[in-house]
């Protein structure tokens, strides 16, 4: 198979770097000298220091090529360029090919899922989600780890898993694409949240009462849109959170922690060169309870964090204003 991946980040170089094992592979990235250095060097210095990437990788600048020359196309850009990006390429992608979103995020104006926008964009091509507790650097160090390829259609995903799975990689398939999709970018609204705790330094106990009230809130946002419940208490939900609440590697939780400290949003962002998509998803998140008619605490005090309407400290110190009800309930 020709696979091409549009958008030469981590994530979209790290799995460029494992299907290029056994499948033709072209990476594209905007920028010309990423695809040089990817040809030339075999790395990514800016996305993925110190890493050497497999020489059967290819990269180009030309969105044209990598778009016509695939037969599995895979969206490696964050949600906020996910539409522009593959309006561009669409007149160009061959009939009938699938496509698979690597992002973590909702469209900023119409909350859609990015397998829905593929949907709209190239209708009739099958729309796939990969998703799950996957972060790039360790992927790429060969650390074992689980995946979920979420699709409606079984025979595009055991093509994909196929063509996914490598190494010590797990690629299971899942139907429920609104939970895995959702679960995938509302997972980054809690792991902002979960680092406020670290960057106030308020111990496990804390870390431990936001990861899983957060997992109530996700599932309750993803159920009211179409989710199925076991979903979210799966990779693509818990499995996800726990990853990326925890780790050093995750962005949104480097966001939460610096907030935490004290740090004001537009200096924690100037300086960050990776994408940290769950500062943008938050307010979406917010707009889709109302929509609901749910409370959803944490997002909504996230929301008033990243808004600078309140500080982290004063996020935390408001749990003692707020009464705690049933643990099937909101708070
Ligand atoms: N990193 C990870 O561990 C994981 C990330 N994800 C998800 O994958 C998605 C991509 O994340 P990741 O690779 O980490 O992001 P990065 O910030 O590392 O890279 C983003 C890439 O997208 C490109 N890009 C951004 N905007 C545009 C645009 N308008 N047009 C063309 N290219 C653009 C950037 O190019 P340029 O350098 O030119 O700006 C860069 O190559 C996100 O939704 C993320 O949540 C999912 C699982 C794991
Ligand atoms: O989605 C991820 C791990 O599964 C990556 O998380 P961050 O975007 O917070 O780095």
């Amino acid at each position: 198979m020709r696979v091409s991946v549009l958008g030469a980040g981590s994530w979209g170089t790290t799995v460029a770097a494992l299907v290029c094992k056994r499948h033709e592979t072209l990476v594209w990235s905007r920028d010309p000298g990423v695809a040089e250095e990817i040809n030339l060097r075999h790395r990514n210095q800016v996305y993925l220091p110190g890493f050497a990437l497999p020489p059967a990788l290819t990269a180009t600048d030309d969105l044209v090529v990598a778009a016509a020359t695939a037969q599995v196309l895979i969206m490696g850009v964050p949600s906020h360029a996910f539409r522009g990006v593959l309006e561009r390429a669409c007149d160009h992608v061959p009939p009938w090919i699938p496509v698979v979103s690597l992002a973590k995020g909702l469209e900023d104006e119409t909350a859609l899922r990015m397998t829905q926008i593929v949907e709209q964009v190239l209708p009739g091509h099958p729309a796939a989600a990969l998703t799950g507790p996957n972060l790039a650097k360790e992927i790429l160090a060969g650390k074992a780890a689980a995946t979920v390829i979420a699709t409606g259609d079984e025979t595009v995903a055991t093509l994909l898993q196929e063509i996914l799975q490598r190494g010590l990689l797990r690629v299971y398939t899942n139907g429920d694409v609104i939970g895995c999709e959702l679960g995938g970018a509302l997972k980054n609204v809690v792991a902002i949240a979960a680092g406020m705790a670290e960057g106030l330094g308020v111990g496990d106990n804390t870390r431990a009462a936001v990861i899983t009230r957060g997992l109530a809130e996700l599932a309750q946002l993803g159920q009211a849109m179409g989710g199925q419940a076991a979903t979210f208490a799966g990779l693509t939900g818990l499995g996800d959170l726990v990853a990326t609440c925890l780790s050093p590697y995750s962005r949104n939780r480097h966001v939460g922690e610096q907030l935490g400290r004290g740090r004001k949003l537009d200096d924690v962002l100037a300086e960050m060169i990776t994408t940290a998509e769950g500062v943008r998803t938050t307010p979406v998140a917010v707009r889709l309870g109302d929509r609901h008619g749910l409370e959803l605490p944490i997002c909504r005090t996230i929301h008033r964090v990243l808004t600078g309407e309140i500080t982290a400290r004063d996020a935390y110190a408001g749990l003692r204003h707020s009464p705690a009800g049933t643990e099937s309930g909101p708070w």
